[in-house]
């Protein structure tokens, strides 16, 4: 029996003209029946045959009574006629699979009867081999044409369902489009977007008409479509100017919040800067190697969050150094700071760099920042003449090695048309670097809180910033579209309601309804930890020209204010916290302020919550950015703040010229934790630390010890360290 069932197994695979893979069923125990098992039909044929061959030998030598071979066989052809059926196969494949059977098991009947082992027989077993070999061909091939016509036939249905509804719509449009603005188009194709939120129609216009007939009644064509609010009818030009595209959003998805996508792959200025998304879903990008950029919100339009977007396209973009002026606190670029400053290096790994290259929060730091930038302009101008004369091209090649600096300015439209005296020099700047920079890969993102009018009034900015944002958040006022995007009609502030949502218009892409992505601190830390690694340095052309007001960014003494806002609400500037007489003529921060009982003491006076923050910041500072050489300068002289040699005021430190030559008394201890230390040595940091003083008072004792021969100091950059001479 099993023999005779293996037989009709492999018979069955020969006929079957599926290829299912046969299911192990050596858990129910006993033979298997597959009556859906594959076999080509070569194979299957002389898989059929040999069996049967097999049975009839094996079952004449053992005298198996013959009429069990036909009633295996019947078995077979029943249980393959009922798989076949199943499988929705033709009849004549069917019969030809049954029939197969019969003819098999009918063979080893008369031939275990008559004898396997003649003529006839082997020659009556190869002629029926031969045929279920070609029956079994022209079965498949004729299964195969007939499931390939089902699915034809089936995607023939899906495309007339789908095309009878693209006409419907296309019938819809051409109808309302003549109704509402006189002409008639033929509609040459619509197409439904990907994210399912709205369609294009194509369409070719009549005689004389421009997309602008159309795109000028949008407002009026979304109403008698019944759009959702936040949909638009936005009409552009086609592949030529006797046809147009007519975008048809039926989704609102600039109503949702969409979070900023968690793929911080490398962008470049070159290829585009994701800023937001259109109401199709599809993502805008800003090309800013020539443009300038003009961004407006009122407060609470959602401006900041998108200062952010800006800043984290900057972050990723292997060819861009940002350079933020932020005047209110520099509230905009500090997320993008101070995770690197709080970073804690693991040994051996690298200091996280800041997302954004300088950030200045005080007039003066932005004077700095604007004159390093104009004369990095005008050097690359003639340092990189050659370059460009081998490239053959009038715009500075921008690369990771040359990298494009994008000055943010934010509430810099302010600025522009400031009547304040400082502001007017600093808008002179803002305009110069507008007007000169372009090639030389210098550009601007400035932000506005409104007042179009004025900021647009500017022929620098109408003519250079052409990537242009408006942020309604449903605000009305100052919202002058038309000034924002002139040629662009049929634009209405009510059309987005929603915070982080508005018009974005750029030369690519013409103004039309976009949302921004929600960022939230989390996630800036996120990119600035992924991007670390990524920033291109500033070309030594440029560095030599950015002077020692870019070297010496990260002083500090310069960044001291980023330690707590309520230090910066002390600035300069703002009238309070000037400087002690050796301070004359300092700019930027002044903390002496907080120590030499003026006006502010009160507030931040010695022992207080900003002094603990300004001393521990100061820590955290020294520890990172080790990058300002120690003070060669007397201390009056040096340029921003000296939170160190605050402390020192506080401590009432000795100045080094009035320490005894034996040095203060904390001194041999700081030298036998530096025995302990081995040829490692310490940092002055970790001496401080270790004998809680100054860094500055330490620093300078050591420095002493050094000279007098006491210790050895070895130079190292930030890694520089003091060893003990029994270890040098
Ligand atoms: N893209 C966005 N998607 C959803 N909500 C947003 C988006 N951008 C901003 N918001 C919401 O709007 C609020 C205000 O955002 P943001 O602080 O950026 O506005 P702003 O215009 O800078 O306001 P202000 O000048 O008062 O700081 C946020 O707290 C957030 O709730």
């Amino acid at each position: 029996m099993t023999a005779t069932e293996a037989t009709m197994n492999k018979q069955t695979n020969s006929t079957n003209g599926t290829s299912k893979p046969k299911k192990a069923q050596a858990s129910q125990g006993g033979p298997v029946w597959d009556w859906a098992a594959g076999h080509g039909p070569v194979t299957g044929a002389l898989s059929a045959t040999t069996g049967m061959f097999a049975v009839a030998t094996t079952g004449t030598a053992t005298g198996m009574p013959p009429g069990w071979a036909l009633a295996v066989g019947a078995a077979g052809a029943l249980g393959h006629a009922a798989a076949g059926i199943r499988l929705r196969n033709a009849g004549r494949t069917i019969a030809a699979r049954a029939a197969s059977w019969l003819v098999g098991a009918g063979w080893t009947t008369w031939a275990m009867t008559h004898g396997p082992l003649t003529w006839q027989a082997l020659g009556s077993l190869a002629v029926i081999g031969v045929g279920m070999g070609t029956a079994t061909r022209s079965t498949n091939l004729y299964e195969e044409a007939r499931e390939e016509e089902a699915i034809a036939a089936e995607q023939q249905a899906v495309a007339a369902e789908l095309s009878a509804e693209r006409r419907a719509t296309a019938e819809e449009w051409v109808a309302r489009i003549e109704r509402i603005c006189g002409i008639r188009l033929r509609v040459l194709a619509v197409e439904k977007w990907a994210a399912g939120t709205g369609f294009t129609i194509d369409a070719e216009l009549p005689g004389g008409a421009t997309f602008d007939l159309i795109s000028k009644r949008s407002a009026a064509l979304s109403a008698d479509a019944q759009l959702p609010h936040g949909c638009t009818v936005a009409a552009g030009p086609g592949i030529h100017q006797g046809r147009a595209l007519i975008d048809v959003a039926t989704v609102n998805v600039l109503m949702d919040e969409r979070t900023y996508p968690a793929d911080y792959t490398p962008l470049s200025v070159h290829t585009g800067i994701p800023w937001g998304y259109r109401s199709n879903a599809a993502e805008i990008l800003a090309y800013l190697r020539e443009q300038c950029a003009l961004v407006v919100g009122p407060t609470g339009s959602g401006k900041t969050n998108m200062v952010h977007i800006i800043l984290a396209g900057f972050a990723r973009a292997t060819d861009v150094l940002p350079w933020v002026i932020d005047l209110n606190a520099g509230s905009a670029g500090l997320p993008w700071v101070l995770p690197a400053l709080t970073h804690q290096s693991a040994p051996g790994e690298r200091p996280m760099r800041p997302g954004v290259d300088w950030l200045a929060s005080t007039y003066e730091e932005a004077l700095l920042m604007l004159d390093a930038a104009l004369a990095v302009a005008r050097h690359r101008k003639t340092a990189y003449q050659d370059l460009m004369h081998r490239n053959n091209t009038d715009l500075l090649p921008i690369s990771p090695a040359i990298p494009q600096i994008e000055l943010l300015i934010d509430e810099g439209a302010e600025i522009l048309v400031s009547n304040d005296r400082r502001m007017r020099k600093l808008a002179d700047k803002i305009l110069e670097v507008i007007r000169i920079a372009r090639s030389m890969g210098i550009r601007t993102v400035l932000t506005a809180l409104g007042a179009t009018g004025s900021v647009l009034g500017n022929l620098m900015i109408r003519r250079e910033a052409k990537v242009r944002v408006a942020l309604t958040g449903g605000e009305t006022e100052g919202m002058d579209l038309s000034k924002m995007f002139p040629g662009s009609r049929g634009l209405r502030v009510e059309q987005a309601p929603y915070k982080g949502a508005g018009f974005m218009g750029t030369p690519e892409s013409p103004a039309a309804l976009f949302k921004t992505w929600r960022i939230l601190p989390h996630q800036i830390r996120e990119i600035v930890a992924a991007t670390s690694e990524r920033h291109p340095v500033l070309d030594a052309v440029s560095a030599v020209a950015a002077g020692d007001a870019y070297a010496r960014r990260w002083d500090a003494g310069r960044i001291a204010w980023m330690g707590h806002p309520l230090i910066t609400t002390i600035a300069p500037g703002t009238g309070t916290g000037t400087g002690t007489g050796s301070d004359n003529g300092r700019q930027g921060l002044n903390l002496s302020a907080l120590h030499d009982g003026s006006s502010d003491a009160s507030v931040v006076g010695p022992g207080s919550e900003v002094d603990r923050l300004a001393d521990a910041f100061r820590r955290e500072i020294d520890e990172r950015f080790a990058t300002a050489p120690e003070p060669e300068h007397p201390r009056g002289e040096r340029p921003g703040l000296n939170l160190s040699a605050l402390r020192d005021d506080d401590e009432q430190a000795p100045a080094p010229e009035d320490v005894p030559s034996a040095g203060p008394d904390w001194l041999p201890d700081a030298i036998a934790a530096l025995a302990d230390a081995g040829p490692t040595g310490m940092k002055p940091s970790a001496v401080a630390d270790h004998v809680r003083r100054s860094r500055q008072a330490v620093r300078d004792a050591l420095k002493a010890a050094a000279e007098r021969g006491e210790l050895v100091y070895r130079d190292n950059g930030p890694h520089s360290v003091y060893v003990h001479p029994d270890h040098a």
